[in-house]
């Protein structure tokens, strides 16, 4: 799986990623509540940023079944993950006027747009690597924090977050995305031994990037 053989090239970065702090203190219920508002403020301007990468997604594809997964994603994100992210926010004093207000932070516009640059840029695989650890690293963190004997559920003010991208739903969202990125590598001919294919190396080095540019993300939510 590329997904997998990407992962194995930067262990130091995606252990940053998906054990950061943030997420450890989230787990246990001691992130501070101005870090979680701060971070839920910034990750609304990311979704609609994230929805332009699939719609770009949907440009860059050459086979039908690419542009249905990533059009039907689009329409996931915003029509049901942005009024999710809505609803949530509320319930954490934050209304839509004031998300929509929000000043874009750096580090995010940072992370958003190399996105979209390595999109448009390059073809639809540059851009599925450079969402890769987006689209499924969630996942791995849902899992892995509930696994973790840290995590606190009961009394977790962060505990809906938790339970979200644990949930079924969002790993099965995750395991269609890495059967995406598989199927379109095969189709541009990178398939069983990935790592001797000439495109290796800079694929790796927009993995290693955009999951570099995930751990900015986390530091952005422990500095509001
Ligand atoms: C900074 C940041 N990175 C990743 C995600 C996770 N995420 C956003 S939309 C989506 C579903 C479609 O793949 C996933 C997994 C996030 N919320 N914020």
């Amino acid at each position: 799986m590329l997904f997998e053989a990407l992962k194995a090239e930067c262990p130091q970065e995606w252990e940053g990623y998906v054990t950061h702090p943030f997420v450890r203190q989230l787990a246990a219920g001691r992130l501070p509540e101005s870090c979680f508002r701060h971070y839920l403020k910034q990750d609304y301007v990311f979704l609609l940023h994230y929805a332009r990468a699939y719609a770009l997604a949907v440009v860059k594809s050459d086979a039908v079944e690419d542009l249905k997964q990533s059009a039907a994603l689009v329409d996931l994100l915003l029509n049901t993950e942005v009024p999710l992210h809505l609803k949530f926010s509320a319930r954490w004093g934050l209304s839509e006027s004031e998300l929509a207000a929000t000043p874009e932070a750096d580090a995010n516009r940072l992370y958003t747009r190399y996105v979209l640059d390595r999109g448009m840029s390059g073809d639809l695989l540059d851009l599925l690597v450079a969402l890769a650890p987006c689209a499924l690293g969630y996942a791995e963190i849902g899992r892995r924090l509930m696994a973790d004997p840290d995590t606190r559920l009961e009394g977790n003010p962060y505990r809906e977050w938790l339970e979200l991208y644990a949930g079924t739903e969002f790993q099965e969202g995750a395991a269609v995305a890495a059967t995406q990125l598989d199927r379109v590598a095969a189709r541009r001919g990178i398939e069983g031994e990935v790592t001797r294919s000439g495109r290796w190396p800079d694929l790796v080095a927009t993995f290693r990037t955009a999951t570099r540019l995930e751990i900015g993300f986390w530091e952005m939510g422990l500095n509001p």
